[in-house]
């Protein structure tokens, strides 16, 4: 489980057995999956048992693959020659693919299975060979200059190496270079528009920081590697625009790999590079270069029928994160997109003016649709948070399940998260015609309706839970009293 799902699992337990992320459940029947394998394989007794075992296993991961279908559209009259020969060049290189490219409708290119694939099938199966790696600068002439540049790293050496091979006609790689596309449209590259249409939200400052940094970057090098190296860095080719693609394919394309010296290395990786990425993916493990073969493999964790997209997850990613650095939003429920809400938890010591100590801490909220839990103490809404701010009400109080709850507390509550919330949706006004505005600002426009549906719910879950707690208030008061525990009163 990530951090951010224990966050949201706490205080959950009467729901904890029902999973919260699609990835998470997968990646906890396939653990399950190779802890079976590795015992069949190193016991002889029980292996009945075991089978068995396997067998409901793999059948609760295709019980989970079952509930998910997004269909791909698959446009087949889009030349895809570019892309054959790269699949090709891989083959001869030792490629083992089960897949075959396409254009895919909101996607670009995608990888699509050719053949009925099953749990522990290999998609595609890449030599160490065509992978593109900090091994191709140290080959390069521009290495001898960049190693005595303080400071600079692997990954910006990869950058400066891919902007100049990109134009090599003799590339080692050049069948894999001219599949690349000659714009990225990723959030680094949004115009002023698209970030205007961003006000009201954090992706605006996120997005604006990274592109700093990245001028940062490409000023501390330029223009006096131009000048002091025009042979080696023509300056043509290291504009500040070619440096921008060069850092989008990079962040788009790029993928962690580890190598059997123990090393983790940004590597672009032909053919792999057209998998899609999808909270509910086929591919979670991969990664680590098989010593033995050496190679990388992509192996399926669940199954994939033929015609089908296979998709890949790059990792447990929120949908701002996936804008800035790659350029779309997640189809499907994403639960790594929270809200982050910093509060401040006031100490009981004052300072010398008399004023109350300020200590502000960082709590997440998310689409409330995602919690299995709506009932009342818990109405949609994360347990660390409502527990702060029980706390900062009532110093004495604990957690929910052992507490004397006070309701009045709970409604003071919900009112100033529902005030808070609403008061974040009036800054997310959107336009209703979109059809001549460009990909950027229909890009940050859709942004602003998700982060918007996730408010709403928190609104409508603070509405709904004051409701509850109104009902109960009612109840006790015809009892002569404001609070109850939590515990005995809903078992
Ligand atoms: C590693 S590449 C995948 C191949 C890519 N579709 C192409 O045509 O080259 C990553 C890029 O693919 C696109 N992409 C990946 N997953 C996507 C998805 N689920 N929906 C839309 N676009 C996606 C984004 O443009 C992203 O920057």
């Amino acid at each position: 489980m990530t951090q951010v799902d224990l966050y949201f699992s706490v205080g959950d337990v009467l729901h904890a057995a029902e999973y919260c992320s699609f990835r998470n459940e997968l990646e906890a029947l396939h653990s399950v999956l190779s802890l079976i394998d590795n015992r069949i394989m190193s016991c002889e007794n029980m292996l009945a048992v075991l089978q068995v075992l396997r067998k409901s296993t793999l059948d609760l991961i295709y019980e989970l693959g079952s509930k998910i279908r997004y269909e791909t559209t698959i446009f087949e009259n889009i030349n895809v020659d570019r892309e054959k020969r790269l699949l090709q060049w891989g083959q001869s290189n030792g490629v083992g693919a089960k897949l075959y490219l396409a254009y895919v409708q909101g996607a670009g290119r995608g990888a699509i299975a050719r053949e009925d694939l099953k749990v522990g099938d290999i998609a595609l199966d890449i030599p160490v060979s065509v992978i593109i790696s900090e091994d191709v600068v140290y080959e390069s002439d521009m290495f001898t200059i960049l190693e005595n540049i303080n400071g600079i790293s692997s990954d910006t050496m990869l950058l400066l190496w891919s902007m100049k091979e990109k134009h090599n006609g003799d590339s080692r790689f050049r069948v894999y270079f001219d599949t690349l596309p000659e714009a990225f449209n990723t959030g680094l590259s949004f115009g002023i528009d698209a970030i205007m249409a961003l006000d009201g939200t954090l992706l605006l400052e996120e997005i604006v920081q990274a592109k700093e940094h990245l001028r940062l970057q490409y000023d501390a090098l330029f223009p006096s590697l131009l000048s002091d190296h025009p042979d080696i860095f023509p300056p043509e080719l290291y504009s500040w625009e070619q440096f921008l693609w060069a850092c989008e394919l990079w962040y788009s394309n790029g993928m962690k790999v580890m190598f059997p010296d123990g090393k983790l290395r940004t590597c672009l990786i032909p053919i792999a590079g057209f998998l899609n990425h999808s909270v509910c993916p086929h591919i979670i493990h991969y990664g680590k270069v098989d010593s033995t073969t050496k190679s990388l493999k992509f192996p399926l964790s669940r199954p994939c029928k033929a015609g089908e997209q296979c998709f890949l997850s790059y990792g447990h990613l929120s949908d701002s994160h996936l804008v800035t650095f790659y350029g779309f939003l997640t189809q499907g429920d994403n639960s790594n997109d929270v809200i982050p809400l910093d509060i401040d938890v006031a100490q009981g010591d004052s300072l010398k003016d008399g004023s109350l100590m300020s200590n502000w801490t960082s709590y997440m909220v998310r689409g409330t649709w995602l919690s299995k839990n709506h009932g009342i103490f818990h109405y949609g809404l994360p347990s660390p948070l409502l527990d702060e701010l029980r706390r900062s009400r009532n110093p004495l109080f604990r957690t929910i399940t052992d507490t004397h709850v006070n309701l009045e507390i709970e409604l003071e509550i919900l009112d100033d998260l529902r005030s808070t919330f609403e008061d974040m949706i009036e800054t997310l006004a959107s336009p209703d015609d979109r059809e001549h505005c460009c990909w950027d600002v229909n890009l940050a426009l859709e942004f602003k309706d998700l982060q918007r549906r996730i408010i709403s719910s928190i609104v409508a879950s603070c509405y709904a839970g004051s409701k509850l707690v109104e009902q109960e208030l009612c109840k006790c008061k015809n009892l002569g009293s404001y609070s109850y525990f939590s515990n005995e009163q809903h078992p």
